[in-house]
This record gives structure tokens, C-alpha cells and sequence, in this order.
């Protein structure tokens, strides 16, 4: 028996390692084909069988990918668990690939999770194809700077409203800031006012966005990384993932169903207000266009909005003399005797380069959101594969040295000409991204950050806090991980700078 058994397991070993010779043959004739020249794919750091790349700080990887920029250049080749990475730390070479090749990088990685948990219809997500196109057109059309304009008035009611929550209760800053964002882009979308406390609407959006964020625990990862177990039953043992995703799948189908039924009433009643979703209707949209462009914009605007404004409010604390030369050239402008406007853009020279200083110095999506590539490629030599996840290194980009000298310090000069001029051409646009997928919402997201820089500047002083001794109380700016990712919780003072600014606050209730 043992001699047999010694047999079987020889058969078995020699079956093996000849599945496992032709797999390998199979792969390189496979990769000979696609890359018939043999070029070396692009640099990085030693991969291991299997695992791939190690040694990724998980909760920051943009400061990896950015050190090792130092050693391998500006386009970097990862291999994690079988997939293929590329990582674009310079803004010219992500320009050459996702504006310039936009036919080879626009797709975008398909994760098995969000289609259960019913986040599909997030046009963010679609691959890059007419579905995609005919959604990205009617979202286009809405939130194009001409149409946008039409929701200025909506969006200073918020900003005062935003105003008065901070004169009332400014320790809850940070939470004020999501209320106004979410109640911002609920009234610009479906014309609905969220209720200050417990609103449905707000709530199950939020719900299921917090559970997409949370969605790679270790069951919901292992489905991304093999699909067909999705078609496990949700008794299954094991299957806790798909238990998780039921229960948010009810909630996004609310989500995209609920504020629409809403609009639709109050059109039938003579009593809906203009807002994008009425307009879409007007447009001759598909019902379900108008339900996945609404439901996404939300879920794209909140978490992204909230944390640049977050940001510019920390950069308030940390650099008081910014603060301060902004806050004398808005009273040169309104005299300190009325709160500003959208009109006063075009003088505030000082306070445009602090915003676009804002969103350098941010870090709302450091890596962006992923590119596929459609196709093979060759740049500068190197092969890049079909189905590579394209990764832009937007942190590394707005913090690189070479281009941002001292990229730590909040410095709005950086955007001013040596006569004290705004730049004229915009060079921080990073953070929206690239190519035919850049952000949709930008315009949309740049009118709410700077209606808020101006009229918190306008009314409030930002502080550090002090401690028992009267002393302030220093910190270093940290922030949370993930793919949107929000200043950390830190001491902070805030409060009207002048009785004269309180009265202003007052005086726009009603
Ligand atoms: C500070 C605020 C915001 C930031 C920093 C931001 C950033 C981004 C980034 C980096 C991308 C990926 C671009 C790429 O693939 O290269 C993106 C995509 C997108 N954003 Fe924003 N965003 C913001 C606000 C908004 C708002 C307010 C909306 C909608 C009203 C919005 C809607 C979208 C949509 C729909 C996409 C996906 C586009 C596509 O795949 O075709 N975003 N955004």
C-alpha cells in the first residue's frame, strides 16, 4: 500500500507540475503575443510570487507610492495578489496618458461588491462605453458652468445658513460643514429642504455611502478578488458579504428612488422649485438617466465637498497670517459692512489664490479614483498591459517639492505673479482628475468651496485652541485614510470676529 500510495502521490506531483509547466507556458506565449518586442514593463520595487508588491503603507499609500517616486521614477509598475498597478506621480506624464491616450485609459475597474451592494447605477463606476457616454453627457449638461449658475441663490442660502450654525454652536464645525454640503446639493438637486435633525433622505444616503466606504472587510474582499462567489447563497457560511450588501442594497435603491418620487409629486402639485432633476425632466431625460445621474452626484458631492471645506478651515487654524491678509483685502472690498458675493470675485486677487491654494494643499482623493486600460500600451519604452488599474498620484503631484516649494505650508502666493496678480492659468486642478473621467461635479464643487472661503473669512476668526494656561495648543495636520479622505479631528477656536460680523450673520435669517 505505501509503495502505492508513494505512486499515486508521484502521479499526483508529476500532474501537477504539468499543469502548472503549461499555465506558465500558456501565460508567456500570452504575454509574448501582447508585448511581441519583449519591452520591460515600467520600474518598481521587487515583486514576490503570488503576493506581489509589499511594503505599501496601507493607510497612506500616496506617501509610498511618493518615496518611492525618489528611487524609481515618475510612473511606477506594482503587482498586488495578481493585479497589475500603475502609479503616475507627475501631472505632465498623466496628462500624456489620461488626456492624450483617452481611448486606452478611461475604463474603470469593475469591483464586485458595489454591484451587490446595488452602488451600479454610480456613474463614476460605469466601464467606458455609450451607457457611460449617454449618462456623462445628460450629467455634463446639468453641471456645465452656465447651468450652474442658475443655483448660486441656493447655495448662499445655504452658506448663511452654514454662518449662523457656527455662531450658535461653533464647537460642531465639522459637523455643520456635512449638513451644509449635504443640504446644498439636496436643494440644487431635487429642491428638497433636509430636515436639521434625523432627515430619511439624507440618512440612508449617507448609510449606504459609509457602507460602500467600509465595504473591503475581509469576506467583501475576498469576493472582489474571486467574483463567481457572489452567487453564493446568503445562508452560506461565509457569506456574511452578501448579507451586508442586502441590507444596503434596499438602502440605495431608496436612495435613487425616494428624492426622485419627490421631485415628481411636487411637479403633479404645482409646487416643485427649480432644481436639476425638474430640469432633466424638462430635458426629456430617461427616468432612470435622471435616477443614477441624481443619486450619484449626491454620493459624489458630499464626503468630497465636506472635506475640502475642512481642509481650508484646519489651513485657517494653522497659518493665521493667510487668514488675516485675506480677511483685509475682503474689507477693502465690502468695507466690512455687508457680507460678499459673487460678484466680488474679480476683486478678491489675494483670497482666489487662497482657494486655489486650498485645493493644492488638501487632499480629498490623494490617488484619485482608479483608470482601466482598455487596451496594451507602450510609454517611454515601457509595456503597459490590458486591465491595469491606473492609479494618479495626486498627492504626490500637489506636494512635489520640485513644483511646490515647501508643499507643507499653506502659502496662496504660490498662485499670485510677482505683482501680486492671480495666475491666469489654473495649475492646481489635480484634485479633479484627468481625461474624459475627470470630475463632472468640479464647477459645481469650486463655486460651494469659494461661496464658503469668502463668507466664513467675512464673519469668523479661526484659532488655535488654547489650553488651561492660555497657551496654544499645536497640532499636526492629519487625515483619516481611504479613498476620500477628511482632516482628523483637532483643537480649534471659533468665533465671530467682530460683534459687527455677528450682526451680519444675525441679519440673514429671514
Ligand atoms: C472638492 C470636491 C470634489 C473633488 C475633489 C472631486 C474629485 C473627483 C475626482 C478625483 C474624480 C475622478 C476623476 C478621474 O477619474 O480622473 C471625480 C469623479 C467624479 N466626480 Fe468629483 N469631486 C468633487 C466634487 C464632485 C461633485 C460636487 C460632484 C457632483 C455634483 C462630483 C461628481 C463626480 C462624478 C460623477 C465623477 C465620475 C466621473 C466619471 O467617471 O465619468 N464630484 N471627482
Amino acid at each position: 500500500m505505501p509503495v502505492l500510495g508513494y505512486s499515486v502521490s508521484l502521479r499526483v506531483i508529476g500532474s501537477v507540475m504539468a499543469a502548472a509547466i503549461l499555465v506558465i507556458a500558456r501565460r508567456y506565449l500570452r504575454k509574448r503575443r501582447a508585448n511581441p518586442a519583449g519591452l520591460p514593463l515600467p520600474p518598481g520595487p521587487p515583486r514576490l510570487p503570488l503576493v506581489g508588491t509589499l511594503g505599501i503603507n496601507i493607510g497612506a499609500p500616496w506617501l509610498t507610492y511618493a518615496e518611492w517616486g525618489k528611487t524609481f521614477g515618475d510612473l511606477i509598475y506594482l503587482e498586488i495578489l495578481g493585479m497589475r498597478l500603475l502609479v503616475i506621480n507627475s501631472d505632465a506624464i498623466a496628462k500624456e496618458l489620461l488626456d492624450k491616450r483617452a481611448a486606452t485609459y478611461s475604463d474603470r475597474p469593475q469591483v464586485p461588491m458595489v454591484t451587490l451592494m446595488g452602488w451600479e447605477f454610480n456613474v463614476g463606476f460605469y466601464n467606458y462605453n455609450d451607457h457611460w457616454r449617454k449618462h456623462r453627457r445628460a450629467m455634463h449638461n446639468v453641471l456645465k458652468p452656465d447651468s450652474i449658475r442658475s443655483y448660486r441663490h441656493l447655495q448662499t442660502a445655504k452658506v448663511h445658513v452654514l454662518l449662523r450654525n457656527l455662531l450658535c454652536a461653533p464647537e460642531r464645525m465639522e459637523a455643520h460643514l456635512r449638513t451644509f454640503t449635504a443640504s446644498t446639493i439636496m436643494i440644487v438637486l431635487y429642491g428638497y429642504e433636509i430636515a436639521p435633525q434625523g432627515d430619511r433622505f439624507a440618512e440612508i444616503a449617507d448609510t449606504a455611502s459609509e457602507m460602500l466606504t467600509n465595504s473591503f472587510f475581509p469576506g467583501a474582499a475576498l469576493v472582489n478578488a474571486l467574483p463567481f462567489l457572489r452567487h453564493l447563497p446568503s445562508w452560506f457560511p461565509g457569506a456574511g458579504f452578501k448579507r451586508y450588501a442586502n441590507i444596503c442594497r434596499a438602502m440605495t435603491r431608496e436612495m435613487r428612488d425616494a428624492p426622485y418620487d419627490f421631485v415628481k409629486k411636487n411637479s403633479a402639485d404645482g409646487t416643485g422649485q427649480h432644481c436639476i432633476v425638474q430640469e432633466m425632466i424638462e430635458n426629456g431625460e430617461e427616468v432612470d438617466v435622471i435616477k443614477s445621474v441624481a443619486g450619484t452626484s449626491y454620493a459624489a458631492a458630499v464626503e468630497t465637498s465636506s472635506s475640502a471645506m475642512s481642509a481650508f478651515m484646519m489651513a485657517m487654524v494653522l497659518f493665521p497670517e493667510v487668514q488675516a491678509k485675506a480677511q483685509a483685502e475682503l474689507d477693502c472690498v465690502t468695507g466690512g459692512e455687508r457680507l460678499p458675493t459673487w460678484e466680488d470675485r474679480e476683486s478678491l486677487v489675494y483670497i482666489e489664490a487662497l482657494y486655489r491654494e486650498v485645493l493644492r494643499w488638501c487632499q480629498v482623493t490623494p490617488l484619485g479614483v482608479p483608470h482601466l486600460t482598455k487596451e496594451d500600451d507602450v510609454y517611454d519604452g515601457y509595456f503597459i498591459p490590458k486591465d491595469t488599474f491606473v492609479f494618479t498620484n495626486i498627492w504626490a503631484m500637489t506636494h512635489d517639492p520640485r513644483v511646490y516649494p515647501e508643499p507643507m505650508r499653506f502659502m496662496p502666493e504660490r498662485f499670485l505673479t510677482q505683482d501680486g496678480k492671480a495666475l491666469t492659468d489654473d495649475t492646481a486642478q489635480q484634485q479633479f482628475g484627468y481625461g474624459r473621467r475627470i470630475c463632472v461635479g468640479k464647477f459645481l464643487a469650486e463655486a460651494a468651496i469659494w461661496i464658503t472661503i469668502v463668507n466664513v473669512l467675512a464673519c469668523f476668526k479661526l484659532a488655535k485652541a488654547k489650553d488651561e494656561k492660555g497657551k496654544d495648543i499645536d497640532f499636526e495636520p492629519e487625515w483619516t485614510p481611504g479613498v476620500i479622505i477628511h482632516p482628523k479631528e483637532y483643537p480649534f477656536h471659533v468665533a465671530p470676529r467682530s460683534p459687527h460680523a455677528a450682526e451680519l450673520v444675525q441679519m440673514t435669517e429671514g
